[in-house]
């Protein structure tokens, strides 16, 4: 487990029937979001990119193959919050991905949100600009 730096690495993702709400909640904070370092699956992050005029580093598209880089960065110690617009309504030929992805942000305590009043709390949190360290018992996995 990884200290957070005060300039997070913060991904953002959004599933189809999401990549408006997810760009308009880009907008409303971009100025939050400009002072971290910011990564998109494909789509996502070329719509964050343009509608709110921050600066994203486009992985591949999820479907093929992003959500899976995503799960990379973050069992390598590289990602510390997911913004993950997650559709509750349809399902998805890449659920797999999606699962693995949830997966592995829960097991290595990365910050995650998967709807906009929870994104809303992070982005709003005094701990989004601070290091943070994650208490290690409380972090610990019982076996
Ligand atoms: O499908 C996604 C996440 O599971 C998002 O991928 P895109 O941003 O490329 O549409």
């Amino acid at each position: 487990m990884t200290i957070m730096p005060a300039r997070k690495r913060i991904a953002l993702v959004a599933h189809d029937a999401m990549k408006p709400a997810i760009v308009a909640w880009a907008k409303r904070n971009r100025e939050v979001l400009s002072r971290h370092e910011l990564f998109g699956t494909g789509t996502t992050g070329g719509k964050v990119a343009e509608g709110a005029q921050l600066e994203v580093t486009r992985l591949k598209s999820g479907p093929l193959g992003g959500d899976q880089q995503l799960g990379a960065m973050i069992a390598e110690g590289r990602l510390d919050v997911l913004i993950f617009f997650t559709d509750p309504l349809t399902s998805m030929p890449h659920d797999v991905d999606v699962k693995a992805l949830t997966r592995i942000a829960t097991l290595e305590q990365v910050v995650m949100a998967c709807n906009a009043a929870s994104a809303d709390f992070v982005i709003a949190s005094d701990m989004i600009d601070a290091e943070y360290e994650p208490h290690a018992d409380e972090a610990a996995h019982a076996r």
